[in-house]
């Protein structure tokens, strides 16, 4: 087993993560950390806990420590990090430079030249980044990252799609609240709503996604040329991203061979791959957030609604954005990073 720390581990990603790792096959929870106003405190008394399920009896009596290298133990050597992005920006690289693995959620650094950006399924191997990394920077540890939930729900489509040529990328988003975070969108903003505008959200889908699906040349991640255009928009749903898409593509393509191609896509053989990644529908008006948002506990993303268009096709695609979307990601990253050696 391998010791591991989560850093924002109060917080609601924190949370997730701690329902993941505890009964990880691989990973054993050592070290909680948060910020200077919980450090000190017994986990139960710093942390106010709203995930599904209760807190499991190991983590509540953990001493919560600051998030900083000299408060982690020399025994832990994988944190997963899910800390304010202006937090993780100050603090991952120092964390990695004293020598931990940091797979994290937050959304610094991910368009970083020398920072893998990483789904298990669609772009392992872009990991070998990590060794140019070391060599620019000399460290021993490593910071990887996992995409913004939006990406991460449409990008297996797009990867299973490529074949016929991405030349022209169109999406619209309906995302869940729990994106935002518990005090991120009030309940007199988003009953009865919709807001069409989630800051920053769009730029990162734009740029994330060609990096995901670019190639990885020994030195560098070359982008992918497709052309992309995000609109995101806030609905007062709780748990699951829902996306409108339309892909242009070079060759001819009809819609069954679109859900097929999306249907055969592989997954990985991580612990916390699902069985199948992308779930396929017929029924035009699939998937739902609340019928589908749970699919391979989460980890898997749903597709459906293909349509042909005069330059490809249109369909709909959504996953559960905080299991997928966050803590599931870092962990699918850190399982990665276990049977590549990197640990
Ligand atoms: N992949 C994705 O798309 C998603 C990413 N995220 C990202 O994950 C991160 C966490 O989000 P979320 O869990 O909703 O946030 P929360 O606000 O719920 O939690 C933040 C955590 O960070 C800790 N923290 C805050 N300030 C500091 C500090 N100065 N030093 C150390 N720790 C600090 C908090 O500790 P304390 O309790 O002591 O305040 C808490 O544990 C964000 O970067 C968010 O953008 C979130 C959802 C989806
Ligand atoms: N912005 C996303 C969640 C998020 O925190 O994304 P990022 O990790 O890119 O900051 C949402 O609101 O649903």
């Amino acid at each position: 087993m391998v010791d591991v720390g989560i850093l924002g581990a109060t917080g609601a990603v924190g949370q997730r993560l701690i329902q993941l790792l505890e009964p990880h096959p691989e990973f054993d929870i050592a070290t909680l950390t948060a910020s200077p106003a919980s450090a000190g405190k017994t986990y139960k008394e710093a942390a106010k806990w709203r995930a599904d399920t209760p807190m499991p009896d190991s983590v509540t009596d953990i001493e919560v420590t600051a998030t900083d290298p000299d408060a982690i133990g020399d025994d832990v050597t994988l944190l997963f990090s899910s800390l304010p992005s202006g937090v993780g920006a100050e603090v991952e690289p120092d964390l990695a430079e004293a020598g931990y693995v940091v797979s994290s959620n937050s959304s610094n650094a991910r368009m970083a030249d020398d920072v893998p950006l990483i789904i298990p399924e669609v772009n392992a191997d872009h990991l070998g980044l990590i060794d140019v990394q070391r060599d620019d920077r000399g460290w021993d540890g490593a910071l990887l990252k996992n995409p913004n939930c939006s990406t991460i729900t449409m990008v297996p489509t797009l990867a299973a799609l490529d074949q016929y040529g991405l030349e022209s990328v169109r999406v619209s988003t309906l995302q869940a609240v729990s994106g935002a975070g518990y005090s991120g969108v009030t309940s007199m903003e988003i009953i009865d709503n919709a807001i069409p505008h989630i800051g920053g959200e769009e730029q990162k889908m734009e740029s994330e996604s060609r990096k995901l699906l670019g190639e990885f040349n020994g030195a560098e991640v070359v982008r992918h040329s497709m052309d992309v255009a995000a609109s995101c928009n806030r609905i007062p749903t709780i748990d699951g991203h829902l996306e409108n898409v339309w892909a242009d593509t070079s060759d001819d393509v009809t819609p069954d061979e679109v859900s097929a191609a999306m249907s055969a896509y592989p997954s990985a053989t991580l612990p916390s791959s699902p069985e199948r990644l992308i779930h396929t529908f017929e029924e035009p008006d699939r998937p739902q957030p609340r019928l589908d948002r749970n699919r391979g506990d989460g980890m898997a993303v749903s597709a459906g609604g293909f349509r042909r268009t005069e330059g490809g096709v249109q369909y709909n695609c959504l996953a559960h954005n905080t299991i997928r979307g966050a803590a599931g990601a870092s962990v699918l990253n850190g399982e990665l990073l276990l049977e590549e050696g990197y640990l």
